[in-house]
């Protein structure tokens, strides 16, 4: 007998109409049709809309916008709609005080609905005053289209290359640098990778820029060892970008979405370039973390030494720590402090970094986080302030457990993830220690990420 379909409170490809009542965490407006909710790309909460559902699931579905009836006094007119084909800002549509907002409340949601921390305040998001243009890092995919190498993004979803020159949310210059490449590498007639056939060479164009010294670092990410034309590929290069310090070429001859393979080598200068925060002078190489928004990274970074509230007999440990640059921000404030970083190039950064900046109270240690504090724990090591910046998973149980016996006075939780910050701090939270306050900080205008700083202190 034929499965009989199942039957929702709608019915897909009908158009409904209905007022938005709330935006998830990845934007999209909420409505309700007989209790059962449908999410909608572009919708704004408090926008009367009428929308075709494209998707039901057993507890929810999806819907397409097709007309908004009255418009939130949050939206804002999207001039090129190529943008919304990438996705590469999915908050365009939104006021940036707006955008401020819905950040504000995703940190709140997190701690305070879901893990039931209510009593923590969570600030205003500290935004920008220029929120465009910012980022200090691309990396851009290469592909051929009609016959030509292009550079540009992916469409939504997809691995189709939308050629594109101003991506908006990049530094200018970087912009102006990727086009300056793609068409050296068009005039030695470099082919592009194609991920299907598993031919052609060029499979990815890095380009990092320090913004306080404009230094430049250029990363060919090829499909095997050989560039055909290199030394005039190189020298047409630093010509034309005259503050390149450094050309890097990473081979990845894997069939992977993974965009650095294992081996790279340097075509000019050194594997490194150098950029400027909070008056310190950092070495960054380029398989090294450093964080994309220059300006905002000084305010998050403050916001660190705020709630770190050192005193100089103070020692410290800076897990995820990166090349550094938290640990020589809190060096001038404290007696001792510790690193912890899984990169080995990143732990060399920040080793070089404390001595270019003649920190001698700053030691760095190459390792998995949840692996070397279990140790210290256990070896009976004292810490007064505990600094952590996971990646998007959040800490690992052991460095948790392990944090616990160590019993640091502070800990200062630095976050990309609302919901694993949550759930880290509701497990410090029933174990000795309060959360005194949370402070968003936009790293990433027109997206949907979401960075913040915890404050937690034993009880
Ligand atoms: C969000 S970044 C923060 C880096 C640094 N605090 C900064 O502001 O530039 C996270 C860092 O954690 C490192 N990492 C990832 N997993 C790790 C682990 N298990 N143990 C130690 N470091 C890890 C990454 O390589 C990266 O440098």
């Amino acid at each position: 007998m034929a499965k009989r379909k199942p039957k929702y409170a709608v019915d897909k490809n009908k158009s409904y109409e209905a007022e938005v009542i709330d935006l998830t965490y990845e934007g999209m407006g909420v409505v309700k049709i007989d209790n059962y909710p449908l999410f909608i790309e572009g919708a704004l909460t408090g926008e009367n809309i009428r929308f075709k559902v494209i998707k039901t699931n057993k507890n929810f579905g999806y819907g397409r916008l097709e007309e908004i009836l009255t418009e939130s006094p949050d939206r804002v007119e999207i001039e090129n709609k190529i943008y919304s084909n990438t996705g590469t800002m999915p908050l365009q549509h939104m006021t940036y005080e707006a955008q401020l907002k819905f950040k504000q409340d995703q940190v709140s949601n997190n701690l305070q609905r879901t893990a039931k921390i209510i009593d923590i305040p969570v600030y205003e998001t500290l935004g920008m005053d220029e929120p465009y243009g910012y980022r200090n890092k691309a990396q851009i995919p290469v592909q051929m289209v009609d016959g030509a190498l292009e550079t540009g993004t992916y469409r939504q979803r997809s691995h189709d290359l939308i050629p594109l020159e101003d991506f908006k949310i990049q530094d200018p210059e970087i912009d102006r640098a990727i086009v300056i490449v793609r068409n050296i590498l068009r005039k030695y007639q470099i082919e592009a990778y194609d991920e299907v056939a598993l031919t052609g060479l060029i499979r990815h164009l890095i380009i990092r820029r320090g913004y306080y010294t404009g230094e430049l670092m250029v990363v060919l990410v090829t499909n095997g060892s050989h560039l055909p034309h290199q030394e005039e590929i190189v020298d047409e290069i630093i010509e034309a970008l005259p503050d390149t310090v450094s050309v890097m070429q990473n081979i990845n001859d894997k069939n992977t979405n993974v965009i650095l393979g294992r081996k790279s080598h340097v075509l000019y200068g050194e594997d490194k370039y150098r950029d400027r925060l909070l008056d310190f002078t950092f070495e960054i190489s380029h398989q090294s973390f450093y964080q994309v928004n220059p300006i905002q990274t000084e305010k998050l970074y403050q916001t660190v030494i705020d709630y770190a509230d050192l005193t100089e007999d103070d020692v410290v440990v800076d897990a995820y720590c990166g090349i550094g640059t938290i640990s020589l921000a809190l060096s001038r404030h404290a007696k001792q402090v510790y690193g912890i970083e899984i990169v080995e190039d990143a732990v060399q950064n920040a080793e070089r970094n404390a001595a270019i900046n003649q920190v001698d109270n700053a030691k760095f240690f190459v390792g998995a986080s949840e692996e070397i504090l279990p140790q210290w724990a256990e070896e009976g090591r004292q810490v007064d302030v505990l600094v952590v910046d996971p990646p998007r998973k959040g800490l690992e149980e052991d460095f948790i457990e392990a944090s616990l016996i160590m019993a640091p006075e502070r800990i200062v939780y630095v976050s990309c993830n609302p919901a694993t910050l949550a759930r880290d701090v509701k497990y410090f939270t029933e174990n000795g220690y309060q959360a005194v306050k949370a402070q968003p900080v936009d790293m990433f205008p027109q997206t949907l990420h979401v960075e913040s700083v915890v404050l937690m202190t034993k009880e």
